[in-house]
């Protein structure tokens, strides 16, 4: 009988993205921007508080293109703290501005296909840091839901488990060549959102992300087992940037 694999599961996570009203942005009063810019660098400096006592994290990146002006990355140890961070987005000044523009719910994850020595490996402290990551501010984001396919004889839930791990294995050297260039959280989504999982990758060079997504298409993994959704592209804004990029 075809396994599941064992997953280990650490914070969860909300991508939040949103678009900035600039028609209502234009006609407000310059006291009502200011007071709109403080609420949100209030926002930023709590959760700072909350990543720097390791209860969390996120980062926040200016989206190019038209699909949305910003994407928010929270990760936190309950859905209902992400659900929270929400609505004290929506309830301040700076939330009057901000459309919705889409939004990601699912769960940082790693799976168990390679064998363990220990019996709860999600307790080394090297697995515990990668299932609640703090979150790397690096130059460039991009994000896009994923799913494995299953179609005839291309389906990824009929394979036995150790060819899945192979083949994963044959993906993660393709991975490793981008150490340094690609950092990747890989989020599980299977029952919490439309698709299965969730690929965010850092990069200093948004070029890179071109470079490991198209040498991906031809792992097997990916060329025969892997579906795509939409794909956003931010670059990172800092929060002594928020002032600047708002400025009108
Ligand atoms: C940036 C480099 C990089 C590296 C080193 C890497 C390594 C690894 C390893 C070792 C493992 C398996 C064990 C685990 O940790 O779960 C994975 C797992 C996974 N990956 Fe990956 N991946 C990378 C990068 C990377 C990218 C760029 C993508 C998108 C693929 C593409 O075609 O657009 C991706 C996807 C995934 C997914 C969806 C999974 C879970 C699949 C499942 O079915 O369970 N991944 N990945």
């Amino acid at each position: 009988m075809v396994e599941a694999v064992e997953t280990m599961d650490g914070w969860y996570s909300l991508h939040d993205f949103r678009t900035v009203d600039w028609t209502s942005w234009k006609l407000a009063t310059e006291e009502e921007r200011k007071e709109a810019i403080e609420s949100l660098q209030q926002l930023l400096a709590a959760w700072e508080k909350v990543e720097e006592e390791n209860n969390g994290s996120h980062v926040l990146y200016n989206i190019v293109g038209q699909k949305a002006d910003l994407m928010f990355m929270f990760l936190r140890p309950t859905t209902n703290e992400l659900s929270e961070i929400e609505t004290e987005l929506n309830k301040s000044k700076m939330g009057e501005f901000l459309i919705p523009a889409h939004s990601y719910v699912s769960v940082v994850e790693l799976s168990k296909y390679r064998p363990y020595k220990v019996e709860k490996p999600e307790e080394l402290p090297e697995i515990a840091k990668r299932l609640k990551p703090i979150l790397p501010k690096w130059e460039h984001v991009c994000f896009y839901p994923m799913d494995r396919r299953r179609q005839g004889e291309e389906n990824w839930y009929t394979l036995e488990k150790d060819v899945r791990g192979q083949l994963l294995y044959e993906h993660s050297k393709t991975g490793r060549k981008y150490a340094g260039k690609v950092s990747q959280i890989i989020t599980g989504s299977i029952g919490l959102d439309d698709w299965e999982w969730g690929v965010t990758l850092f990069a200093h060079d948004p070029l890179q992300f071109k470079k490991i997504v198209y040498e991906m298409r031809f792992d097997e993994v990916s060329s025969k087992y892997g579906e795509f959704g939409e794909f956003f592209v931010g670059n990172h804004l800092p929060n002594d940037a928020i002032a600047a990029y708002l400025n009108i």
